[in-house]
C-alpha cells in the first residue's frame, strides 16, 4: 500500500479529520496547487523539475537546510526505484517529509503520578502563549483532571487578566502574579496552591523576554530553580510556544530559547492563519523537539494534538493518487 493510502486509512479512522483538514485550508491550497502544476511540465526528475519542487519546498516554509535534504533524497529514491511517473515521485516526496519529521524518537507526555504535573509555557510575546495555556487546560479538564494556571506573566501589562477572564470562563483556579513582579513568585505561589489542593496540572504561563540570551537564561533557569524546590522532578515539561506565520525567524528565536532552558516541546499556534504549514517539518529538523500541540484558530477548542498522518494528509489531500 503506497503512503497516501496509508495516510487516508489512519486519517479517515480519527476523530477530529475535518478540524486538521480546515485548519491547514491555507497550506493545503498552496502546497497541493503548485505540486499539481509542477505535473504539468513533468518530463522526469531531472534538474529543472529538483529546482521547481526546492521552490515549492522554500514557500511551504520548510526552510532552505530541510528542503535541500528532502529532494536530494527523493533524487536519489527515484533514481534508484527507477521512478519515472509523477504519482510515483509525489508519493515518494511525502515519505521523505515522514522521514525527515521521524528522525528522532519522541517521549510521550505523560502526567506525574506523585503529585501534581508542571507544564511551563514559554516563548515570546504575542506567539499565543496565554491563549493557549487556556486550550490547553480545557483539553486536560476534557480528560477529567483538575487544573490551575499561574498567570506568570509578569511583564506584558494585560496578559495577567488576560488569563484570569479564560480561568473565569473554565471555572479554574488561577494564581496572579504581580505586574512587574518577579514572574517565580507567581509560579511558587502555584505550585503551593496545586499541591495543598491535589491539583493535577498546573500550567504556568511565563513571560519570555528576548532582549539579550544571558536575561533570558537567568530568568528561566531561576523559574525551573523555584519550581523544582517546591515540587521535585518539575517542571515535567517546557513547551515553547511559537507562532507559526513568523516562519524562519520563528526557528531563531526558537533556538536561542532551546539554549536558554530545556525545552522539551514545541506548540505551534496560528497554523489555519498561514500557508506554510511546511514549518512543522523544519522545526522537528532544526530544533530536533517533537510537535506537541499546534493551534488551528481562536476558540477554546481549536488546539489539538499533533499527528504526523492528519498533518500530511491535510496537507496533501486532493494531490493526484490521493483522490
Ligand atoms: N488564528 C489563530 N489565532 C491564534 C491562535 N493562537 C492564538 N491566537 C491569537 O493570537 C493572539 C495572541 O495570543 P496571546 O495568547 O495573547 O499571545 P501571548 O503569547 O500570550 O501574548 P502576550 O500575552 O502578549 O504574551 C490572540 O489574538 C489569539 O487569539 C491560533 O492557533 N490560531
Amino acid at each position: 500500500m503506497g503512503i497516501f493510502s496509508k495516510l487516508k486509512q489512519a486519517f479517515s479512522g480519527k476523530q477530529d479529520s475535518d478540524r486538521y483538514l480546515s485548519g491547514l485550508d491555507k497550506s493545503r491550497k498552496s502546497f497541493s496547487e503548485k505540486i499539481r502544476r509542477l505535473s504539468l511540465n513533468f518530463t522526469g526528475v531531472n534538474e529543472e523539475f529538483l529546482e521547481e519542487l526546492m521552490v515549492i519546498l522554500l514557500e511551504a516554509d520548510i526552510g532552505i537546510h530541510t528542503a535541500q535534504k528532502i529532494v536530494d533524497a527523493v533524487e536519489n529514491t527515484a533514481m534508484d526505484r527507477k521512478l519515472k511517473n509523477f504519482d510515483e515521485i509525489v508519493e515518494c516526496l511525502i515519505e521523505e517529509m515522514a522521514k525527515m519529521y521521524n528522525a528522532k524518537e519522541d517521549r510521550e507526555f505523560e502526567f506525574n503520578d506523585q503529585g501534581p504535573t508542571v507544564i511551563l509555557m514559554v516563548g515570546v510575546n504575542g506567539s499565543g502563549k496565554t491563549t493557549t495555556t487556556a486550550k490547553l487546560s480545557k483539553l486536560f479538564l476534557d480528560q477529567g483532571k483538575t487544573v490551575a494556571v499561574a498567570a506568570a506573566d509578569t511583564f506584558r501589562a494585560g496578559a495577567i487578566d488576560q488569563l484570569a477572564v479564560w480561568a473565569e470562563r473554565l471555572n479554574i483556579h488561577c494564581i496572579k502574579g504581580r505586574e512587574n513582579g518577579d514572574p517565580s513568585a507567581a509560579l511558587v505561589d502555584g505550585c503551593r496552591y496545586a499541591v495543598e489542593n491535589k491539583i493535577d496540572v498546573l500550567i504556568g504561563d511565563t513571560a519570555g523576554r528576548l532582549q539579550n540570551k544571558t536575561n533570558l537564561m537567568n530568568e528561566l533557569s531561576k523559574m525551573h530553580r523555584v519550581v523544582e524546590r517546591e515540587i521535585p522532578g518539575a517542571p515535567h515539561e517546557v513547551w515553547l510556544v511559537l507562532d507559526a506565520t513568523t516562519g524562519q525567524n520563528g526557528i531563531s528565536q526558537a533556538e536561542l530559547f532551546t539554549e536558554a532552558c530545556n525545552v522539551t516541546g514545541i506548540i505551534l499556534t496560528k497554523l489555519d492563519g498561514t500557508a506554510k504549514g511546511g514549518i512543522v517539518i523544519a522545526i522537528r529538523d532544526r530544533l530536533g523537539l517533537p510537535v506537541k500541540y499546534i493551534g488551528l484558530g481562536e476558540k477554546l477548542d481549536d488546539l489539538r494534538p499533533f499527528d504526523l498522518d492528519a498533518y500530511l494528509y491535510s496537507l496533501c489531500e486532493g494531490l493526484a493518487g490521493n483522490e
